[in-house]
């Protein structure tokens, strides 16, 4: 590895759940592409590895002390205290602010160019509300609000289409799903769905697209809202009031846009072949497809930041946690997706 590698900060997520075990098993298996340093407790890291008999040496970092290249079976800390002690698969609003602040860290090192990038192991989005951090949706949303900016896309994306431009749909399980609208009740899905707020998502998808992935000219495949892209307006008139005349203003600008296609054929190689990313307009229009083709070993990443931050395609597992059944597949892709865009350079344009 170079003596240059980025740093990754990867938060270690909900302290219950399985993110503290799937760091520690990063020191343990292929080599790590960057400089990786965990945010959390070292208490609560070094309580886990015991339970689960990982040789993990835990390597607490002081402020302003440099990252050193990975070593197998080693992990640096950057130390953030727990509220109180936590036990695997048992929530604990108390928490909730030690788990924002592993976030607060790594963002901060991100801004001030300590850190490279930065990925996610998964939070609790639930205890985070319970907490009372009213207006809490996600990560997503509040990387969006520490960043300043208006606008983010939630895209995730399977292994194989990581690095590949152009991947080969047919037959293949590769897969680019970014997403209209993210963490909200389904039935506020249609009334946040706006031309100007898909005009936006649109230009971040192209632009990411073009600075992340080197596709000089995405296509890009748009789902419908309604069943069978509204039935000509029989079924819903999203597609004729909102999406389609959103579709051909940016076509006019050189975009390459299918749709807005019916979601429940959009997803086949025939309509797949070609297409760099599909954007659905909801989060259970586009995951499960997603997490079908390649569940555990794809990665969800945030466009439109002036930062890196890619996460894992899965949650906090809780009724995994502490019982060393979980898998680190999607951490593993997470890391290598975020030291390749970290090796590209700055995310602002
Ligand atoms: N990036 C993040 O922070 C994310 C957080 N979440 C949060 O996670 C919590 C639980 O969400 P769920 O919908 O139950 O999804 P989940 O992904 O935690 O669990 C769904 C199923 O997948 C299994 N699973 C998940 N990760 C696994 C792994 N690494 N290895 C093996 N099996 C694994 C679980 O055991 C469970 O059977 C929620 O609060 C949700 O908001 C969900 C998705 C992403
Ligand atoms: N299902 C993916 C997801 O909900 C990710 O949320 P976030 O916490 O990364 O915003």
């Amino acid at each position: 590895m170079k003596p240059s590698a980025p740093v990754l900060a990867v938060t270690s997520g909900e302290p219950a759940g399985i993110g503290p075990e799937l760091c520690l098993q990063l020191a343990l298996g292929e080599p790590l592409p960057g400089r990786v340093v965990v945010v959390g407790d070292p208490a609560l890291l070094a309580q886990r590895a015991a339970l689960l008999g990982l040789a993990v040496d835990l390597v607490e970092l002081r402020p302003g002390e440099p990252v050193p290249q990975a070593r197998p079976g080693v992990l640096p800390v950057w130390p953030v205290a727990l509220r109180e002690p936590s036990r695997p698969g048992k929530l604990a609003v108390a928490n909730a602010g030690y788990v924002l602040e592993t976030l607060d860290v790594a963002i901060a090192a991100c801004l001030d160019g300590r850190a490279g990038a930065m990925v996610t192991a998964p939070l609790h989005k639930g205890v985070i509300l319970d907490a009372g951090h009213a207006g809490f949706r996600g990560h997503t949303e509040y990387l969006r609000d520490a960043c300043g900016v208006d606008e983010v896309v939630m895209m995730l994306a399977t292994d194989s289409a990581l690095h590949a431009a152009g991947p080969a749909w047919q037959g293949s399980t590769a897969l680019r799903v970014a997403l209209a609208t993210t963490h909200l009740p389904l039935r506020e899905v249609a009334d946040a769905i706006s031309e100007a707020g898909l005009e936006r998502i649109l230009r971040i998808l192209q632009a990411d697209l073009r600075r992340w992935f080197g596709i000089a000219r995405p296509r890009i495949a748009v789902c419908g809202l309604n069943p069978h892209a509204g039935e000509g307006g029989h079924l819903g008139r999203e597609e004729l009031e909102v999406i389609e005349p959103c579709l051909t203003r940016l076509r006019g600008e050189g975009f390459e846009l299918d749709g807005p296609l019916p979601a429940d054929t959009l997803f086949t190689p025939r309509h797949l072949t070609g297409v760099d990313a599909v954007l659905a307009m909801y989060h259970d229009q586009g995951l499960p497809v997603l997490k079908y083709a390649g569940f555990g070993q794809a990665a969800n990443i945030t466009l439109g930041l002036p930062i890196v931050r890619t996460s894992v395609d899965h949650g906090t597992a809780l009724d995994l946690a502490g019982q060393g059944l979980a898998d680190a597949g999607s951490l593993r892709v997470a890391v290598a997706l975020a030291a390749d865009m970290a090796g590209r350079g700055s995310a602002t344009p």
